[in-house]
């Protein structure tokens, strides 16, 4: 294999084999990304400080010392973390002209003033940088779960540099997404940091809700008839209450799903055009739909859950104040009676188990930038 610099990726001799790739670090991601590259037909050499005693390796790859696997290929990706970049000035004359793809990401939103890639581009002068694959995870890779998250955000000031990595990115199944220049780099960086970006506006929206809903109920339901009939009707509070807000906000959510789509109609009805930008509040709207639409179905499934509780939660204290009699009647004490009101009370729990359950199934099908480390 000879290397040519200025050739984006290497073909090789072997018709089935696609071009060889140098992996840079056979730490977690290094070794997962090398995996899926053999496995789409890629020939992977690691470059390695103990290129001996690296375990784990993908069977298939070979593991060298970093200068011998940069003559490999003309593309390496930098699987090393950004703090040890400055270990690879000293080859800077073997990685002149190839290009580098950094995958690196941080810890905190904003951390360095410079981007990761930015300061690779600066410390290997002369090579081609490209950030790429750093919204992907680790255990996605490896486990092949990667139907949230196929895209591939990636950005770079060469042009023909950013092709040959986008290549290798479609070739893994993956979607390449160009976000422009290096200059990108920082806020690509940034996007597995920002916890559920999408879910935010809709969160609001839900809590707003609900809050509300709640305390409109709370005061006609406690509040009014302990001021004025000094009845103690807390009990209703945690089951009786709380499904009555679920179905109202989910129904309020369900409107606010179909809205914006009445709204998006008249207004291209209006305008007399398809082919004119929404209004931002309009646009802001329509992209949360699906968030809301999950929360409201949430919501739905809870008032189901609850629904079918409270016939269960009168039946058990129709018992216990059956036995509380039986026993006054013939002046006993059954033993295990306290465990009917804790049955009952069971239910409860049992709601709010079968919400935890629901939210997470939720985030599983999330697109997920937020799956990378
Ligand atoms: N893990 C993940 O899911 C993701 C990780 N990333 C990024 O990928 C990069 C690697 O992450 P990950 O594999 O998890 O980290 P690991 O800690 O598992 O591996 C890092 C590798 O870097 C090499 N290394 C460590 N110290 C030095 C040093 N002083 N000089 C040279 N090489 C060194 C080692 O390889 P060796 O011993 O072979 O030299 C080591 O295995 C990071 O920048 C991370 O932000 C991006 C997306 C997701
Ligand atoms: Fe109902």
């Amino acid at each position: 294999m000879d290397e040519y610099p200025n050739i984006p990726l290497q073909v090789h001799s072997d018709p089935t084999k696609r071009g060889t790739v140098c992996i840079f670090g056979t730490g977690d991601f290094g070794r997962s990304l090398g995996y899926k590259l053999l496995q789409c037909g890629y020939v992977v050499v690691f470059g390695s400080r103990n290129p001996n005693s690296s375990n784990l390796i993908p069977r298939g790859a070979e593991v060298l010392s970093h200068a011998e696997a940069a003559m490999k290929s003309s593309i390496i990706i930098i699987a090393i973390h950004r703090e040890h970049y400055d270990f690879l000035m000293p080859f800077s004359d073997i990685l002149k002209g190839k290009i580098l793809v950094d995958v690196s990401n941080n810890l905190k939103i904003n951390q360095y003033p410079k981007s990761n890639a930015e300061l690779l581009a600066s410390l290997v002068t002369g090579a081609k940088v490209v950030k790429a694959f750093n919204t992907v995870s680790a255990w996605a890779l490896q486990s092949g779960t990667l139907d949230a998250s196929r895209q591939v955000f990636l950005c770079g000031d060469e042009a023909k540099a950013k092709e040959a990595v986008m290549e290798i990115v479609r070739s893994l199944g993956l979607t390449p997404l160009d976000q422009g220049s290096l200059l990108a780099a920082k806020e690509i960086e940034n996007y597995p940091l920002q916890l559920f970006p999408l879910w935010r506006l809709p969160f609001y929206i839900c809590a707003g809700f609900t809050i509300l809903v709640f305390l409109y109920c709370l005061i006609f339901e406690v509040f009014h008839p302990l001021v004025t009939g000094k009845e103690d009707t807390s009990y209703l509070i945690m089951i009786s209450i709380a499904n009555r807000v679920f179905p109202i906000v989910s129904l309020i959510l369900l409107a606010l799903v179909y809205l914006p789509g009445i709204f998006a109609a008249i207004i291209q009805l209006y305008r007399g055009t398809k082919y004119s930008r929404f209004p931002d509040w309009l646009d802001k709207w329509m992209l949360c739909r699906k968030q809301l639409g999950l929360v409201a179905l949430a919501y739905a499934f809870l008032h189901a859950i609850y629904t079918l509780v409270m016939p269960i939660r009168y039946y058990v204290r129709w018992w216990v104040e059956y036995y509380i009699k039986a026993q006054i009647k013939s002046n006993t004490t059954y033993p295990f009676l306290n465990y009917y009101a804790w049955l009952s009370d069971s239910y409860v729990a049992l709601g709010i188990l079968g919400f935890f359950f629901y939210v997470l199934l939720g985030i599983t099908s999330l697109p997920s930038v937020s799956n990378a480390v």
